[in-house]
C-alpha cells in the first residue's frame, strides 16, 4: 500500500511508498498511461530517461501486463544525461537501460537516441542537440508554448545524494545556463567526469517529468528540494525543477521521503 500521497499548494504531487515492489508498479503504470494518452494525441511517445537507480525501478514495464498493452512501436527514447564513455563501458547510462530496459521490450532500434560516444563531450552535447531539433522540427518531440524549447512527453529523473538531477550539480555554472538545450561538463564532481546534460530550461518545458528517488542517503536532499526550507540552504538542482506548464510527481520511498515535513501536503 502507498503509505502516503498529496499534492503541495503549487500543484506538485509527491507519493511515498512502503515498498519498493509497489513504486515500480505504480511507476510503470503512470508511464503507461502516460504513453497511452500521448499516442493518442499525437502519435507518439517521446520520454527522456536518465542512469542509476532509476532504471531498475522502472523494471516492471517490462513485465505483464505492460510489456504487452503498450504501444512500443511508438516510442521515442532520449537521455536527460550521459556519461561521455562508450557504449558498451559499465558507466554508460545507454548501456544501462539497454541491459536492464531496452533489450526487454520491442523498442524500434531507429527510435532509441542515444548520444555520439567517439567524439568530445563538447561535440558530444552539440549533435545530441541537433539530433533533437530535427525531431522537434518533425514534431516527433512536440515543442513548448511559451518557448521554443523541445517539449517531451515524459522526463524521468533520478536524484544524487547532493541534490543532483540529470547531470546538473549544486552550485555548479551550467545551472544557470538559458540558451542551450543540451550541455557538457567536463568536471563532474561525481565520476566519470565528463558528460552530457539536458539543461533546466528544457527539463521544465516537459509535459511530465519524474522524479524517483529512494533510500536514507537522498532524505535530506529530499526534505531540501520538496519542502519550503527558505533561501539560506545549499543549492539544489532537484528544486530548481519546476515545469512551467508540465506535470511534476515526486516518487520517493519511506527512507528517501523520511525527513520530508508532509504536514504541508493536503491528501
Ligand atoms: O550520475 C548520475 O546520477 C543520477 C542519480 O543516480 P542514482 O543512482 O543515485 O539514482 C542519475 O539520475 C543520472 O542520470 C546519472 O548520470
Amino acid at each position: 500500500m502507498m503509505a502516503f500521497s498529496g499534492a503541495k499548494e503549487d500543484g506538485r504531487e509527491v507519493k511515498i511508498y512502503e515498498y519498493l515492489d509497489e513504486l515500480s508498479t505504480d511507476l510503470a503504470e503512470y508511464i503507461s498511461e502516460l504513453s497511452e494518452a500521448s499516442v493518442k494525441e499525437r502519435g507518439v511517445f517521446a520520454i527522456a530517461l536518465s542512469g542509476g537507480s532509476l532504471i531498475s525501478l522502472i523494471r516492471k514495464l517490462c513485465e505483464a501486463p505492460y510489456s504487452k498493452t503498450v504501444d512500443w512501436s511508438k516510442w521515442y527514447i532520449f537521455w536527460v544525461d550521459e556519461r561521455v564513455v562508450a557504449k558498451n563501458h559499465a558507466d554508460s547510462n545507454y548501456k544501462l537501460a539497454k541491459d536492464g530496459f531496452l533489450s526487454k521490450v520491442p523498442i524500434v532500434p531507429s527510435h532509441v537516441h542515444s548520444i555520439n560516444d567517439t567524439v568530445s563531450a563538447e561535440k558530444a552535447a552539440e549533435d545530441y542537440e541537433f539530433v533533437i531539433r530535427q525531431l522537434v522540427r518533425t514534431r516527433v518531440i512536440s515543442v513548448s508554448d511559451v518557448s521554443d524549447c523541445p517539449k517531451f512527453d515524459l522526463i524521468l529523473l533520478g536524484m544524487g545524494p547532493d541534490g543532483h538531477i540529470a547531470s546538473l550539480f549544486p552550485d555548479h555554472s551550467i545551472l544557470d545556463e538559458k540558451d542551450e538545450w543540451v550541455t557538457f561538463v567536463t568536471d563532474s564532481p561525481k565520476p566519470p567526469p565528463e558528460r552530457i546534460t539536458f539543461t533546466l530550461p528544457v527539463i521544465n518545458s516537459a509535459s511530465n517529468v519524474a522524479v524517483v528517488v529512494t533510500g536514507s542517503s537522498k532524505a535530506e536532499a529530499a526534505h531540501l528540494a520538496i519542502d519550503d526550507v527558505g533561501p539560506d540552504v545549499p543549492s539544489s538542482p532537484a528544486k530548481m525543477v519546476q515545469p512551467t506548464k508540465g506535470k511534476l510527481i515526486w516518487y520517493l520511498d519511506k527512507a528517501a521521503a523520511s525527513k520530508l515535513d508532509c504536514t504541508k501536503c493536503s491528501e
